[in-house]
């Protein structure tokens, strides 16, 4: 477990592109659900096209691993299952500690995918003290006040922030004092870490924005295109707003903070 300071993920160092990183959980979960049908092999494009990224891509993306596939048979989906994960450093177990237990969460301990996926829900903190000893998806919640013997006494070196804004500084400063380096972001604030730590944040309400964005520029267009009648030489509404989000495209769902 490396839990230092200035730990930086091997992918990095191994100098894999950010944007590649950014795309291997996509292919790794498409690898899964081919691999729970034993399929054993899968071609660039079948793979491309259940990850939702350009075949091409993927290729590029697979040499930085190292992994070329065999010409007419494609690549070996549990070969890649294991290469992925080792490279995304999924081969090995890493305790999560996630601070702020209301609503969101309650919820994210409750959610059964994190341990399949690697990721070991160790520790509940809250600051409330109602709270302490209570339950949560059957791990006891621990106050706030314990957080730096928590954070060591698992081994923690990722932690979920699900705190209103106003505290998910203090709180971050408190888990990165306690030697946590990766940081999960819920809370709708920017935070200031030093170097060596980590920090991605999830926002719902900016991927809803964008999406209001694309509505509301469909439905502009829509009646632009009501107004002029048909015009042979426009291209098709649906081409013009089909841009893809995500790592494969301009705007990942979960963002560097
Ligand atoms: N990223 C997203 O898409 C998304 C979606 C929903 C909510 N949120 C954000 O997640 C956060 C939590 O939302 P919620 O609805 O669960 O709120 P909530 O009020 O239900 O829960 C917040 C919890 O944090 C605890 N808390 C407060 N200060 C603390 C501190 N210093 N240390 C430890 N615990 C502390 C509170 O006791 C409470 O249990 C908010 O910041 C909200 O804006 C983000």
């Amino acid at each position: 477990m490396a839990t230092g300071r200035n730990h930086r993920p091997a992918t990095r160092s191994r100098g894999i592109p950010e944007a590649t990183v950014a795309r291997l959980p996509l292919y790794l979960r498409a690898l899964t659900a081919l691999s729970e049908r034993s399929v054993p092999t899968v071609s660039s494009e079948e793979l491309a096209a259940a990850a939702g990224v350009n075949s091409a891509k993927l290729r590029k993306d697979f040499s930085y691993l190292g992994s070329y596939g065999t010409r007419g048979v494609g690549y070996d989906v549990e070969y890649l299952v294991y290469q992925i994960s080792r490279e995304l450093g999924l081969t090995q177990d890493w305790p999560v500690a996630i601070v702020g237990i209301g609503n969101l969460g309650a919820a994210l301990a409750n959610y059964g995918g994190f341990a399949s996926r690697g990721f070991r829900v160790a520790a509940l903190i809250d600051a409330d003290p109602a709270m302490a000893g209570t339950p949560v998806a059957g791990i006891p919640v621990q106050h706030a006040d314990d957080l730096d013997r928590i954070i060591s006494e698992n081994g923690v070196s990722i932690g979920v922030i699900t705190t209103p804004p106003g505290a998910a500084q203090q709180v971050c400063d408190r888990l990165v004092a306690a030697g946590v380096t990766s940081i999960l972001n819920f809370a709708p604030t920017v935070l200031s870490v030093p170097d060596g730590v980590d920090v991605r944040k999830v926002d719902l309400s900016i991927e809803l924005q964008i999406l209001a964005f694309h509505e509301q520029r469909k439905a502009g267009e829509e009646a632009a295109s009501a107004d002029s009648g048909p015009d042979p030489a426009a291209p098709p509404v649906r081409a013009a707003t089909s841009s893809r989000k995500g790592p494969d495209g301009d705007m990942p769902a979960v963002m560097p903070a």
